[in-house]
């Protein structure tokens, strides 16, 4: 994974990108928190993810210490083992080197002690630092509920001192709310502690490599500029499949169901990336308004463009209710009334316990006029963006079939990342928002105003489902989830291809 290369020149070259980047004012002594630490993303993803940017050199020993706080009582060694399993890829003593830059410290949520106490500790060390500036990110790897105390406690106990140069910066991560009012009311109380620019409201989806992609390949070539819109594209699909349940989680998933555990968030980010007009720049803010733009010309969701699905077994969960008519599958039709999109309807898609697990972005496109191949049996051009796994970006279109004869089939132009980059490491997406975040980048990061605005589209539809005014239909786990999805997609134009399949290439 690091390629063979030492720590300390691993160390250097990042020090010559950070000074290519004039990063000068987000230098000095750094203090990530990871608030929750005890818990499952936290050992899963937040602390592999800071022993990626360790070993690569983004975070260094001298500049950056660590700390994990929650109830449970743990010692240092105790955390440091906890997680230890899951940082995965580098040499045995830069495993060490950074499981040493660890330190826990217990307390609770809503009192000031265990606050106080997380202060004095990262206090010292910053004095010991003997540099100027002081950073200081929190990270919330925790649910949401304790979101309000914990930013009081924060703000109360631990803001970066006033003497020193620095910053505060808080992630936090979703479910941002349940509903309109709920996010908006979460909103407000953060608001009241924190300034926009210092929340980082965390979507993992912003960071996977083809998501980051999908502004490059639409505005920067020529290729896609004319086509990408409703003269061209007949229909948008964003689908996210998953071949396990709930697994585990089924207490907390039960409360979401699919539509706010994955579609109001992950897929509504790749919406918004699919759809939006060309921002004034790549300011940040830019993006963001531009993202507001587009949700905010999201027209009702109409309840025949929806298809829930439940799959069969789920109610077995002990902490899954009996009666429960929580989503597991859904299907929701979104149409945009603006100049460019008018008349196509992008399905976004997302299911659990299904036959595969994968996530892509397909734009179909109209079939040709005139044709003269009568190659419509064929199936349309279609443009896939394989978010994951085996990343990847191919087109789908029709060509001479080789031979004697004049007969055309589907073939495809292929940019394959595991072929075309063989020997380049694409980092996990937590990797790169969080070093984002020591960065000061909010590009990839949710504004208030998108919250809301992604709230406004799903409520009325969610707050149905709550009632029970939607019921979800059962599958079969292993299976493409229900029949009525399929028929739905077809009901609003999309064009199956029977017949053809795209295989990812791998290397001989
Ligand atoms: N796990 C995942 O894969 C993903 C999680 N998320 C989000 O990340 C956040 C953390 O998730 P996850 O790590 O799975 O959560 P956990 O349930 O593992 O909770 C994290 C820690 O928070 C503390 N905690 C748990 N429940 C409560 C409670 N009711 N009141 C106060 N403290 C509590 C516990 O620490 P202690 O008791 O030691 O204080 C626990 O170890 C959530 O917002 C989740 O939605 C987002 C994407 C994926
Ligand atoms: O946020 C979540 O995402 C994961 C899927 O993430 P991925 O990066 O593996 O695609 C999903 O399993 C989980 O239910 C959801 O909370």
């Amino acid at each position: 994974m690091s390629g063979g290369s030492s720590p300390s020149s691993r160390r250097n070259s990042s020090n010559s990108l950070s000074r290519d980047l004039d990063l000068s004012s987000e230098q000095g002594c750094l203090s990530i928190v990871v608030l929750g630490a005890s818990g499952d993303l936290a050992k899963k993803k937040t602390f592999p993810a800071l022993y990626h940017l360790f070993d690569q050199g983004f975070i260094q020993s001298g500049e950056v210490h660590i700390f994990g706080y929650a109830r449970s009582n743990l010692s240092d060694d105790g955390l440091r083992e906890r997680i230890s399993g899951y940082l995965k890829g580098a040499p045995e003593e830069d495993l060490s080197e950074f499981l040493q830059l660890i330190k826990y410290v217990s307390g609770s949520y809503d009192n000031g002690e265990g606050f106080e106490k997380l202060n004095k500790t990262i206090s010292e060390y910053e004095a010991s630092s003997k540099t100027e500036s002081y950073r200081r990110l929190f990270y919330l790897a925790l649910p949401p509920s304790v979101y309000p105390s914990v930013c009081k406690m924060i703000r109360t106990y631990c803001m970066n001192p006033s003497s020193h140069p620095g910053w505060t910066r808080v992630i936090v991560e979703k479910p941002f709310g349940k509903d309109l009012d709920s996010a908006e009311q979460l909103s407000s109380q953060l608001g009241q502690l924190f300034e926009e620019h210092q929340l980082y409201r965390i979507d993992h989806y912003l960071g996977k490599e083809l998501v980051q992609n999908l502004l490059v390949l639409r505005f920067a070539n020529r290729l896609f500029l004319p086509l990408w819109n409703r003269d061209n594209i007949d229909n948008i699909q964003i689908v996210f499949r998953e071949d396990f349940g709930t697994e585990g989680r089924g207490g907390y998933f039960d409360q979401y169901g699919i539509i706010r555990d994955i579609i109001q968030n992950h897929l509504l980010q790749v919406f918004c990336l699919v759809a939006m007009e060309k921002p004034v720049s790549l300011k940040p803010e830019h993006i963001r308004d531009e993202k507001v733009k587009v949700l905010q010309s999201v027209n009702p969701i109409q309840p025949e463009e929806v298809v829930l699905g439940q799959y069969d077994g789920y109610k077995d969960d002990p902490t899954v209710p009996d009666d429960s008519n929580t989503p597991t599958f859904a299907s929701v039709v979104l149409r945009v009334h603006n100049e460019r999109w008018e008349g196509v309807p992008f399905i976004l898609k997302a299911g659990k316990a299904l036959n595969s697990r994968k996530a892509e972005v397909r734009v179909q496109f109209k079939d040709v006029p005139g044709d003269i191949f009568k190659c419509k049996k064929q199936g349309r051009n279609e443009f896939v963006i394989r978010l994951q796994p085996s990343e990847a970006m191919y087109m789908k279109v029709t060509v001479k079939k080789p031979g004697l004869e004049m007969a055309t089939e589907q073939s495809e132009l292929d940019l394959s990342y595991g072929m075309r980059y063989q020997n380049v490491k694409i980092p996990e997406a937590y990797e790169r928002l969080i070093l984002d975040t020591i960065r000061g980048d909010q590009q990839h990061f949710v504004r208030r105003d998108e919250l809301k605005a992604a709230w406004q589209i799903f409520t009325p539809l969610l707050h149905d489902i709550d009632e029970g005014k939607l019921k979800a239909v059962s599958y079969q786990p292993g299976s493409r989830g229900p029949k009525e999805a399929d028929e739905l997609s077809a009901r609003v134009g999309y064009v199956q291809t029977h017949g053809y399949v795209w295989i990812p290439p791998t290397l001989a």
